[in-house]
């Protein structure tokens, strides 16, 4: 199977080597130092789940015409605009393009520049980031993709994906109504990337802390109220469910958003905390632990150096 990943950071590098690695077809687009590392050195995975180092790495330019049964895009939010673009570019007629952001938006934002025909849903499991140019340091055992049809001639692109995946030992789930599990992921992600920003602290602080464990949890009682006022399936037990799964993380993990604001990166601040207050307010929906978090970050987010 032929597979071009966009963005070749913690998602998209992880999943990418390890695909490369299990026989699949696979191409990267990079940039930057990193991408000049990538086609120096290669890539290397540091991973509690066995360190990797694929070289040469094959890396498309500009020019590339080939086409791909299966485009990743692992870019930021800020960033998947000009991806889906170059995703436009790469995918096969009848493949598929499958968004791993965070966010409930990337769906939308790519079916402004793709057939809805090719657009596919998927989720990352997954915490990670660039350690060095060339090098993804991945943290903790967790390394898992969902992916979901979104229309019903997706779906033999997706289960050849999921073979992809299980040849290379990635754990990766069709699931029947992706949205969902999209929003499933979004309800404690989003929070958990505020409160960790917030405290400037990874979870195990946070959870040791009454006071923002319940901030914590008022924000992932607002997400997924928002969820249910626009009109998401979203099960009763799931704040529980989602507060269980977050008490079970390491106490080291940071969120993805604590690592960028730690390296004075810009924020996925609008696409995760401050959707969960546009999208409230929107549905009439009150969102005031979120409003106030985001507000707290908001200067923040276009990126500060340390
Ligand atoms: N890190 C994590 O633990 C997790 C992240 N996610 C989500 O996955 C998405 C990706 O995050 P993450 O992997 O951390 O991001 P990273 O910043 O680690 O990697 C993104 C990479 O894509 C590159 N890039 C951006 N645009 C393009 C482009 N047009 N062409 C080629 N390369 C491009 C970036 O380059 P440059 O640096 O130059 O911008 C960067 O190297 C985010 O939405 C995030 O929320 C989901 C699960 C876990
Ligand atoms: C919380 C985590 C690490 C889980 O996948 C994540 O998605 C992120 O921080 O971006």
């Amino acid at each position: 199977m032929r597979v071009a990943v966009i963005g070749a950071g913690a998602v998209g590098g992880y999943f990418g080597a390890r695909l490369a690695a299990g026989g699949a077809g696979l191409a990267f687009v990079a940039r930057g130092a990193h991408g000049a590392a990538m086609r120096s050195h290669g890539l290397r995975l540091l991973s509690p789940r066995g360190d990797l180092h694929l070289e040469p790495v094959r890396l498309l330019g500009e020019e590339a015409r080939e086409r791909f049964d299966a485009v990743l895009i692992a870019v930021k939010m800020y960033d998947l605009e000009a991806a889906a673009r170059r995703a436009a570019a790469l995918v096969a007629s009848d493949g598929v393009v499958v968004p791993l952001q965070n966010g409930v938006e990337a769906v939308d934002i790519l079916r402004r520049q793709l057939a809805a025909r090719n657009v596919a849903g998927g989720v990352a499991y997954i915490a990670g980031a660039i350690e060095e140019p060339g090098v993804i340091r991945h943290s903790g055992q967790m390394a898992r993709l969902v992916l979901g049809a979104l229309d019903e001639r997706q779906r033999p692109g997706l289960e050849a994906l999921a073979r992809a995946c299980d040849a290379a030992d990635v754990e990766a789930a069709l699931v029947p109504d992706v949205m969902r599990e999209i929003w499933k992921k979004f309800v404690f992600l989003a929070p958990f990337a505020g409160i960790t920003c917030f405290a400037r602290k990874p979870i195990g602080p946070v959870r040791d802390q009454p006071a923002l464990w319940h901030r914590f949890e008022a924000m992932v009682r607002e997400a997924v109220a928002v969820g249910r006022a626009r009109g998401v399936e979203l099960p009763d037990e799931l704040v529980e469910e989602r507060l269980a799964f977050v008490g079970g993380l390491p106490a080291d993990m940071r969120s993805s958003m604590l690592t960028d604001l730690e390296n004075g990166r810009r924020l996925e601040l609008d696409w995760l905390v401050g959707a969960v207050v546009r999208l409230g307010v929107e549905a009439g929906v009150p969102v005031p632990a979120s409003a106030e978090v985001y507000g707290m970050l908001e200067p923040l987010a276009g990126g500060v150096a340390p």
